[in-house]
């Protein structure tokens, strides 16, 4: 019989990361062993969780977790959690019967990567500009990938606490001269400018169109992808442009971030955007638009930037929080459920 109030989940413990797009799971085999990493499975490929947990996990090891701990996209508010941008809808008393678990924990998918940042390991993370780490303080991880993801990391009475949030759907507005020439041009969301608008890959996009027609010229280049490649090689004037002044919206809303949360601990770039574009946010725009903050620029260029760049970023947070529980302030009221 499982003890109520026991923070700890019985091992093996399954741990998954499960996106728009693709389940990336690992497995714990005791507190002591590293992640044993599964290969990526496609959400689409799968009628359910619980087939794709089957046949590609459980069918594949003869490990029997007792335990999973799930990050997901998508709001956790009842027994039935249907997942954003995909078509699965996750139903964890099911889940307990069908994988005959004894115990799963479902959490957001950024405050799996808040996680990640409490104690990242000197590879995971690339530092962008000046600032160092202050012990103790608070972080904030930002992620453009399919949306723009946002969540805090405060460190209070011993434990590391994830703040998830919806801070990717907060307004940006034009500030230069140019921006107020494009800004005409940007697609809004029910009328108003979200940063989610920009700072993601259909942003990517929606900024580009908006910049071709701010130059009056027809859009040459057909996807994200296309836009960032031909960025980062310059051959395409208007894609340039693109990433440069997607770099400098990602700054401002990374030290907006920054202020919230005065995040001394520092801010954290994840999401495949950001691997994807590191030359880019190594250059200036990035960092100078994240110091811009008067009458804060003193204390803003005493924080320091990173880019994560841990290909599995949120599975190594799961299994921080999995081997120890009790040094992180996850809540899991309405979120766990025991067989
Ligand atoms: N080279 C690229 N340049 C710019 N954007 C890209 C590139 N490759 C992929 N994208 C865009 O990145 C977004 C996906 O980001 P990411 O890989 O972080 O996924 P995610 O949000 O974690 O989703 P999931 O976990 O569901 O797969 C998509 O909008 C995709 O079109």
């Amino acid at each position: 019989m499982l003890n109520a109030s026991d923070p700890s989940f019985p091992f093996p413990i399954l741990i998954g990361d499960i996106g728009g797009t693709n389940a990336r799971f690992a497995l714990l085999v005791d507190v002591d062993a590293l992640p044993q990493q599964l290969p990526p499975i496609k959400t689409g490929d799968f009628a359910t969780i619980e087939e794709a947990m089957q046949k590609c996990i459980l069918d594949k090891t003869p490990v029997r977790p007792r335990s999973a701990i799930l990050a997901v996209a998508g709001p956790i508010k009842s027994d039935e959690i249907p997942l954003t941008n995909a078509g699965w809808v996750i139903r964890p008393k099911d889940m307990l019967a069908s994988l005959r678990l004894e115990d799963v924990l479902i959490i957001n998918d950024f405050e799996a990567q808040a996680l990640a940042i409490a104690t990242p390991a000197e590879g995971d993370v690339v530092q962008i500009g000046g600032g160092s780490v202050r012990a103790m303080s608070s972080r904030v991880v930002l992620g453009p990938g399919t949306g723009l993801g946002v969540a805090g990391l405060v460190f209070a009475q011993n434990t590391w606490i994830p703040v998830p949030g919806e801070g990717g759907h907060v307004d940006i507005g034009p500030r230069t001269e140019r921006d107020f020439r494009i800004w005409p041009f940007l697609e809004p969301i029910e009328g108003r400018m979200a940063g989610e608008q920009i700072l993601c890959g259909r942003g990517i996009m929606n900024l580009y169109r908006a910049v071709c027609a701010a130059n009056g010229e027809e859009p040459a280049l057909a996807d994200q992808a296309e836009v960032t490649t031909s960025a980062l090689t310059g051959s395409d004037a208007a894609a340039v442009e693109t990433v440069s002044l997607f770099s400098t919206y990602l700054g401002r809303v990374a030290g907006d971030m920054a202020l919230i949360f005065m995040a001394r601990g520092g801010v954290f770039l994840s999401g495949g955007i950001s691997q994807k574009i590191l030359p880019a946010l190594m250059k200036p725009e990035f960092r100078v638009a994240f110091e811009d903050k008067a009458p804060h620029s003193a204390l803003m260029r005493t924080i320091p930037t990173f880019a994560v760049i841990h290909p599995m970023a949120a599975l190594s947070g799961l299994a921080a929080f999995a081997r120890a529980p009790s040094d992180f302030g996850v809540a899991l009221e309405g979120r766990r459920w025991r067989s």
